[in-house]
């Protein structure tokens, strides 16, 4: 059989409706047709070819980039795009650019920071692009404790205006994305000093190039951080590094919704909590985890289709030999991933929903669900990326030898997607937020204020902390109350063990800091517990399509069991299951891949994505792998020429030397 007959006939094996699929995988109907059209508009559009992106120099890749944000800019208003659709095309471009901190934080920064006033002034010109913004946060020497940067921002009476000055070199900022070279504006977060009383760090809106000729203003030096982790990837990116020598703004230039200087320098504050200037980074990291089951997705789907074409050993009487699919561990490593895109998918859609009611709230003065929705954010933003960046490494193991090459697409999907471990909050200092939040909770258990939301089960943390498992055989593991039991127990017995070890300490914050390690790992066992509740209940909600829900229950069970076998450790030390029932989930999980096993192909074929957004030969449709990987190689530069620049200079002077050497 030729190889790309392979996936042919697998597509045939499908158990399940792959069209409704599609429709659950994007959303809804509406959102299916727009991601298939607009990623095929992008697919036939030459500005937007990606697959010679790793071959360019850094100059040459950063003229692409705003080369194609330039073009998807005219495409969006030539086709007058909605918000969606803009977002959409911008998500198949797939190349991160200035564009991205535009319309991904500096807009809403001043949407969530800016009074009325501020909004009408500045959202107008940054819709139209006739400036074109950032979120300058960072600095040298300060970034997840936002409390210690350093660049100060004194307020001038005399003048009515504010002086924005870099103090030290550490307060350089520094990471910023479009600072580097194309910012002509940016949100500027620095310490308000009003006669000589520090108020904190708040955000402030600075003008850094003129509009006219794109030079640096007075007292501002701009410009780029270099090169970052990998070929192409992330280094499309003008990340920036400013300083400012005294660059004065008018007052009412500061984000004034949370608080205000008024002309005479009196600082006033509203009723807004002050944690409301860290809003941006709460809307982003709630946009981060549906990113994370794209890239997941992706690179799911490229090593899922190529271990299905690929076959090695088993050939018997001299027939084919096995996919390397039907290898159980292949199996075990493999398919857990694609359960994880789909729970991914559905916990980043009920987030989306959060953080909408969240907003609602807070634009009626209810501030109450704002530590939930935080916690959320944080939690699920760093276990959904730390999950996909192993999860693309692994995917490029699956792929063996041949994942190792570029045009496999698992390298730069890696490379460009690791940062997203430690932006918008590194990880670890983001879970430790939740452990606080987590801690908070447990504290105030038996206040009488019963806990809400995603920490609702903690109201029942004496049945928790008590019950037992009530599975006897695999098959008992299939039932999504004894699964959620088993991960809210696990849960809440591993945050009561903290709090129980904390209130040893006399001094908290000492204890906190001495617990950290514990408080991470509970604090994760909690946000995989949202992510398993969420997919249960996706799977409540009427889903229509032959098949389709049947599938997504097998998913979300190997999702579970997946968690449950990788942290037996907790569950069992914990006591909420035992060993023997640790291991009937695992036995339950080998039945599982069995049962998914045909319908994998289907699965991933759902994301229906295009060849060009794969961007992977290992991935492309057809299955067409080795036709094309042998096609690709004389693409490259170094097969210009037959015999190598550099020939004569340094390899014939050595093949020669045994003549040299026979003359002496
Ligand atoms: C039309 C469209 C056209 C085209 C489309 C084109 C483009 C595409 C559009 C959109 C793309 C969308 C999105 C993508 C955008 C960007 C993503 C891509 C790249 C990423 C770029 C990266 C940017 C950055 O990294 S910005 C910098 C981020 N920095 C951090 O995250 C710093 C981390 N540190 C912190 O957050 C904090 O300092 C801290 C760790 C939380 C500690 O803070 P602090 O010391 O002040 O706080 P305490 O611990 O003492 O806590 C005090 C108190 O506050 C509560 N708290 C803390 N944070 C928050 C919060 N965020 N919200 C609410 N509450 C918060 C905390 O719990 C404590 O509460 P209690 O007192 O009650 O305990
Ligand atoms: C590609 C990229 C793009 C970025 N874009 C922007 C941008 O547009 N705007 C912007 O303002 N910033 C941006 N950033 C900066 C980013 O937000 C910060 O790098 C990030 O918040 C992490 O902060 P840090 O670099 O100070 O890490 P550090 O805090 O220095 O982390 C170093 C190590 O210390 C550990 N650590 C730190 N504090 C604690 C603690 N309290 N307890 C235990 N461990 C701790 C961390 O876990 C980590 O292992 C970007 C960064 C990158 C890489």
């Amino acid at each position: 059989m030729e190889a790309v007959d392979y996936l042919a006939e697998e597509r045939r094996k499908a158990e399940f409706d792959v069209e409704e699929m599609k429709i659950v995988w994007a959303g809804s109907r509406h959102a299916y047709e727009i991601s298939d059209r607009v990623s095929r508009l992008v697919a036939s559009d030459p500005v937007f070819r990606k697959d010679n992106r790793t071959m360019l120099s850094r100059k040459d890749l950063f003229k692409d980039t705003l080369r194609k944000a330039a073009h998807a800019w005219k495409r969006i208003i030539e086709l007058r795009l909605s918000e969606e659709e803009a977002k959409t095309l911008r998500f198949y471009v797939d190349q991160p650019a200035y564009t991205d901190l535009h319309w991904g934080m500096f807009i809403p920064a001043i949407k969530g920071q800016g009074t009325e006033e501020q909004q009408q002034k500045w959202l107008p010109m940054a819709y139209k692009m006739q400036i074109i913004g950032c979120y300058a946060q960072t600095e040298l020497g300060h970034g997840s404790n936002v409390q210690g940067l350093e660049t100060t921002a004194k307020f001038d009476p005399q003048t009515d205006e504010f002086v924005i000055h870099s103090p030290t070199l550490t307060s350089s900022k520094w990471w910023p994305g479009g600072l580097g070279k194309v910012s002509t504006h940016a949100v500027v977060y620095a310490r308000l000093i009003i006669d000589g009383q520090d108020h904190g760090v708040h955000g402030f809106i600075v003008q850094l190039r003129s509009l006219d000729d794109h030079s640096p203003l007075p007292g501002i030096t701009v410009g780029d951080v270099g090169m970052k982790f990998g070929s192409g990837a992330y280094n499309s990116m003008d990340n920036g590094v400013l300083r400012f020598d005294h660059v004065r703004i008018p007052r009412n230039q500061m984000l004034m919704r949370v608080s205000q200087v008024t002309r005479e320098g009196k600082y006033m504050q509203s009723d807004v909590p002050r944690q409301l200037v860290y809003g941006t980074m709460v809307y982003v990291r709630q946009t981060i985890v549906s990113d994370a089951s794209r890239a997941l997705s992706r690179a799911v789907c490229i090593a899922t289709r190529y271990s299905a074409v690929r076959r090695q050993f088993g050939s018997q009487n001299g027939g084919p030999e096995t996919q390397v699919i039907n290898y159980k561990t292949q199996q075990s490593r493999l398919f857990p991933l694609l359960a994880s895109a789909y729970a991914f998918k559905f916990v980043g859609e009920w987030l989306k929903w959060l953080y909408a009611d969240v907003t609602q709230r807070l634009e009626a003065n209810d501030f109450s669900t704002l530590p939930e929705a935080h916690a959320c954010t944080a939690g699920l933003k760093s276990v959904t990326t730390s999950a996909t960046a192993d999860a693309i490494e692994e995917c490029r193991k699956l792929c063996g030898g041949h994942g190792y090459l570029s045009s496999s697409g698992l390298p730069e999907l890696f490379a460009v997607y690791i940062p997203a471990c430690t932006y918008e909050g590194d990880n670890i200092v983001l879970l430790l937020q939740v452990a606080r939040f987590l801690m908070k909770t447990v504290s105030q258990l038996g206040s009488g204020k019963n806990p809400v939301g995603t920490t609702a089960y903690m109201g029942r943390v004496e049945h928790l902390t008590q019950c037992n498992c009530e599975v006897q055989r695999a098959e008992d593991w299939l039932k999504p109350s004894v699964i959620l039991e088993a991960f809210e127990a696990r849960a809440a017995r591993m945050s009561v063990a903290c709090a129980k070890s904390l209130s040893k300490f006399s001094n908290p914050e000492e204890g906190f800091a001495e617990l950290s390690a514990d408080l991470v790992e509970a604090a994760v066992a909690h946000c995989q517990l949202i992510i398993v509740s969420k997919f249960i209940e996706k799977l409540q909600q009427d889903i229509p399509g032959k098949g389709v829900k049947r599938q997504l229950e097998t998913l979300c069970n190997i999702y579970a069991l997946y968690l449950l076998h990788k942290h037996l450790g907790d569950f069992i030390s914990t006591g909420s299951i035992s060993p023997k029932q640790g291991a009937l989930a695992n036995e339950q999980l080998r039945l599982l891949y069995s049962q998914v096993r045909p319908s994998v192909i289907a699965l991933v074929d759902a994301f229906n994505y295009t060849d060009h957004y794969l961007g992977s030969i290992l991935g492309c449709y057809d299955g067409n792998v080795y036709q094309k990987l042998y096609d690709e190689a004389w693409k490259d530069p170094l097969n210009e020429t037959v015999v190598p620049d550099g020939y004569h200079e340094y390899i014939r002077p050595i093949l020669k030397q045994h003549i040299r050497n026979a003359r002496l």
